[in-house]
């Protein structure tokens, strides 16, 4: 029976057509993904479901999705897709990551000359005959500073044009290495000096625990007095609340945005405002870039459907059905392995080691640091895949090196994960037990025993008395359980680390008194 696939959102025909031409049948709704009812009602007939934006991929839509394989997203964000739910479910999705990247970014400089010159108003004096020629004063771009926030594949190619058009480019993105600034020349600066000198401050970040109000009243109150601010990447990025008040007071000149903390976007705090330009989530919306996307993702849900082939997924490395069941638990176990360390780092990597030490050394090793280099990188680029990880990598300049070792040591299989950046160099061991589950067995040559939990705190510490005593008893204070609890040290009276995992969050102010309690060096909050 030939695969079907439905197109539930506003995808260009042309895909249509590619998965006709190859065999496979295709309904094509591209208003359903607005009916999520209609759709849970019907998903479980088709084996992929192309989408963009509109349509949620929700555990209650995967509930209903009794043969789907692959959800193909027509674009780069991942974001209304529930990735967990989809993996949980053995769904692979996957993205198109460069596909409107240049679309995206023509965007912005578009919202950048609008902002500048006041177009949308100008023309809706214009038509309204009123002839303001002396209402509208713009600003010249030539020589002004725009500060990029987010530098990865529509940051480099706005900085590309804005360089075109004489501006001095700044950018704060803490993964951008100071090698590929300088090939694209812009300056590398810290947040504050680039909210201190920019002009137009344009956002090209995803949308994380760390960027969600990167832009919050205290970072307004940072900026040049009437600067211009652009978001065309996701909503949240700014404080839409302290981002109204800031124009009010003339701390902001103006701002261009296309993306909403709430979408569609029928009310928000910066509407009416007569300094904001606002677009329905246009970025994306070229015939080049729709063309592009549409091709792309259904070329890739075909191959998949068809051949089994896997490529952009953001949930699974590509692997033949042969290797699967042997390197699966592997996968995983470099992938967290990876997110670990990622979740750690929070500054330019320049190395990656991974060292695969017996019965692991004879599986496909490549799909093994794919999913470690994946895993590093997803806490700062959302939407890495374990396909795109090794060349988003190299494009860094982050080395990667591999070793294989046939030595048996104490476990039958060992991965040893090494992240060097300039100021530090951090190793992690894991391996797969007989139940399949992976483990972490070694942090920084310390010896510890725990399994990657959904919560986790992660606390090094001086090895004296009484600390366990203490942090327990924080946490029973404000009302966490804990699951488990592993500790270690490298000798008595030195280094010691315990890694914990607990029921729900850690609340920030519970690791600020951790982070607080005598001899400990550092506590963060993990999750897997
Ligand atoms: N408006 C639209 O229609 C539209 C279209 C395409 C993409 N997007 C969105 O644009 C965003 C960027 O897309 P991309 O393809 O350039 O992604 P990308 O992954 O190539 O780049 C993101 C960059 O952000 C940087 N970054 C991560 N955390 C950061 C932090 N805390 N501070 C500063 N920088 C940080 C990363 O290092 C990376 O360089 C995504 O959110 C994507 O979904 C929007
Ligand atoms: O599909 C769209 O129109 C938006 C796409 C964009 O947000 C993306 O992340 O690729």
């Amino acid at each position: 029976m030939a695969p079907r696939v439905l197109i539930s959102d506003a995808l260009s025909p042309a895909a249509v057509q590619i998965f006709k031409d190859r065999g496979i049948e295709v309904d094509f709704q591209p208003a359903l993904g607005k009916d999520k009812d209609k759709l849970a009602e019907i998903i479980g007939d088709y084996d992929g479901l192309a989408i963009r934006s509109a349509t949620k991929v929700t555990p209650k839509i995967l509930a209903q999705a009794k043969r789907l394989k692959v959800v193909g997203r027509a674009g780069i964000g991942v974001d209304n897709v529930d990735i967990p739910a989809a993996t949980a479910k053995g769904v692979i999705v996957m993205n198109t990551p460069f596909g409107n990247s240049i679309t995206t970014a023509e965007h912005a400089i578009a919202m950048m000359f609008a902002l500048a010159r006041e177009i949308p108003a100008a023309d809706a004096s214009t038509q309204a005959g009123k002839w303001e020629k002396n209402r509208f004063m713009g600003v010249e771009l030539t020589a002004k500073t725009l500060g990029i926030i987010g530098c990865g594949n529509i940051g480099s190619i706005v900085a590309d044009r804005a360089l075109g058009l004489k501006m001095k480019v700044i950018a704060f993105d803490p993964f951008l290495s100071p090698e590929r600034a300088l090939d694209l020349g812009v300056e590398k600066v810290e947040l504050d000096d680039l909210l201190a000198r920019a002009d137009v401050i344009t956002l090209h970040t995803p949308l994380t625990d760390k960027t969600r109000n990167v832009l919050s009243a205290e970072a307004l109150a940072k900026t040049k007095k009437g600067v211009r601010i652009i978001n065309c990447a996701r909503g949240g990025l700014v404080d839409e609340v302290a981002l109204a008040a800031a124009l009010d007071s003339g701390q902001v000149g103006g701002a261009a945005f296309d993306v909403f903390v709430t979408e569609p976007a029928n009310e928000n705090p910066l509407f009416g405002h007569p300094n904001v330009i606002c677009t329905p989530h246009l970025g994306a919306s070229t015939t080049e870039a729709q063309e592009n996307v549409a091709l792309q993702v259904a070329e890739q849900m075909s191959d998949y459907l068809l051949r089994g082939a896997i490529s952009n997924a953001v949930n699974f490395p590509s692997i033949t059905a042969e290797e699967a069941p042997k390197l699966k638990p592997f996968i995983e176990l470099a992938e967290k392995l990876g997110s670990f360390a990622g979740q750690l780092t929070d500054t330019d990597i320049k190395t990656v080691r991974i060292t695969y030490d017996g019965a692991v050394a004879g599986l496909k090793i490549k799909a093994l640091t794919s999913a470690a280099v994946a895993g590093l990188l997803r806490p700062a680029l959302q939407d890495v895949n374990v396909v795109s990880a090794p060349s988003i990598a190299k494009e860094r300049g982050i080395v990667i090196e591999e070793t294989t070792r046939d030595v048996a040591g104490d476990y039958e299989s060992l991965v040893t994960l090494t992240v060097v950046t300039e100021q530090m160099e951090r190793s992690l061991s894991g391996t797969v037990f007989a139940d399949g589950r992976p483990r972490i067995v070694d942090i920084k040559g310390i010896k510890v025993d725990a399994e990657f939990a959904p919560s986790m705190i992660y606390v090094t510490n001086e090895d004296r008395p009484g600390f366990v005593g203490r942090f327990a008893g924080l946490l029973g204070e404000a009302g966490i359980n804990i699951a488990t609890f592993a500790l270690g040290r490298d000798r008595q009276g030195g280094d010691a680390i315990a890694l914990v995992e607990i029921d729900g969050a850690a609340p920030e102010e519970l690791l600020a008194k951790v982070q607080a309690l005598p001899h400990v060096k550092q506590a963060k909050p993990l999750a897997f």
